[in-house]
C-alpha cells in the first residue's frame, strides 16, 4: 500500500444507479499540490469526500497517508484537515478566539504565525471580535478558510475555497494556499478559480473532471 499523502486509484461513485464520478486518479507526493476541476455536477466534491474518508467509494480505492481513507480519517486525523463545507463554530466565540482555540488545541506543534498576524495578513483583522453569525458571506467564507488553514494538518482539503470571495480575497486565498505548500503541506482542492488552478498546476497534477452524462 502507497505512503503517498493521496493515492486514488480508479475510483468511482454511484448512487442508486446514477454514476456521480467515473473513475478517476491522482496521487500526490508530499508538498503537491492538485486541483480538481470541472463543470457544475462533474464530482469534484464527491472526490474531495471520498478522499476525506466521509464517503465509501463505488469501485477503485482511496488511500491516505498509507492507510484506506476511511480509517486515516480516524487515525490519522491530527494530520488532516478539511474545509467541505460551512466551517463548524461556535455561536458564543469570536473569530479571533476559535483561532486562539485551534492554536492551544495543537500546542506544541503550532508553528505561527500568531492569532493576530493571521488574521492581518488575510486581512481579517477587523472582525477579530464579531461572531461567526455577525459575518458577511464573503467574512465567513474567509474566516472558514483561515481557521482551516490554522490547524498543522500536513494534508489539506478544501472544496472551492474561493467561493463568496470577491477578487481581492480570492487572490489572498491564493496566496494562503501557495504558502501551505512552501510549508510543505499536500493541498488537493477543488476550484472553479482559473488563477487557484494555476498555482496548484504549478505544483503538481490537474485533475479533470468531465461534463456529468445525465
Ligand atoms: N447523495 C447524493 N445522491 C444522489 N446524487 C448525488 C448525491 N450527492 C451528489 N449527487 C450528485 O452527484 C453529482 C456530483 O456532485 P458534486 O457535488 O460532487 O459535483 P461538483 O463537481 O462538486 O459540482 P459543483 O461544481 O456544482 O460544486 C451531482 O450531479 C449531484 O447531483
Amino acid at each position: 500500500m502507497s505512503d503517498a499523502p493521496v493515492d486514488v486509484e480508479s475510483v468511482s461513485k454511484t448512487y442508486g444507479t446514477v454514476q456521480v464520478l467515473a473513475p478517476a486518479s491522482v496521487r500526490l507526493s508530499a508538498g503537491q499540490g492538485a486541483a480538481v476541476v470541472g463543470p457544475n455536477g462533474a464530482g469534484k466534491s464527491t472526490l474531495l469526500r471520498l478522499v476525506a474518508g466521509t464517503e465509501k467509494p463505488t469501485s477503485g480505492t482511496v488511500t491516505v497517508l498509507g492507510e484506506p481513507a476511511d480509517r486515516a480519517r480516524r487515525r490519522r486525523r491530527d494530520e488532516i484537515v478539511r474545509l467541505l463545507g460551512p466551517l463548524p463554530s461556535y455561536p458564543d466565540l469570536t473569530v479571533a478566539e476559535h483561532l486562539r482555540l485551534v492554536e492551544v488545541a495543537w500546542s506544541g506543534r503550532h508553528p505561527g504565525p500568531d492569532v493576530d498576524e493571521a488574521l492581518a495578513e488575510a486581512t481579517l483583522d477587523r472582525v477579530r471580535d464579531q461572531f461567526p453569525a455577525e459575518l458577511s458571506s464573503g467574512e465567513t467564507q474567509m474566516f472558514a478558510l483561515v481557521a482551516t488553514l490554522y490547524r498543522p494538518a500536513s494534508l489539506v482539503l478544501l472544496d472551492e475555497p474561493e467561493q463568496r470571495l470577491d477578487a481581492r480575497w480570492r487572490e489572498v486565498a491564493r496566496h494562503l494556499v501557495v504558502r501551505a505548500l512552501d510549508q510543505g503541506r499536500t493541498v488537493l482542492a477543488a476550484t472553479h478559480d482559473p488563477g487557484l488552478r494555476d498555482v496548484l498546476a504549478d505544483r503538481g497534477p490537474v485533475v479533470e473532471l468531465a461534463e456529468p452524462t445525465r
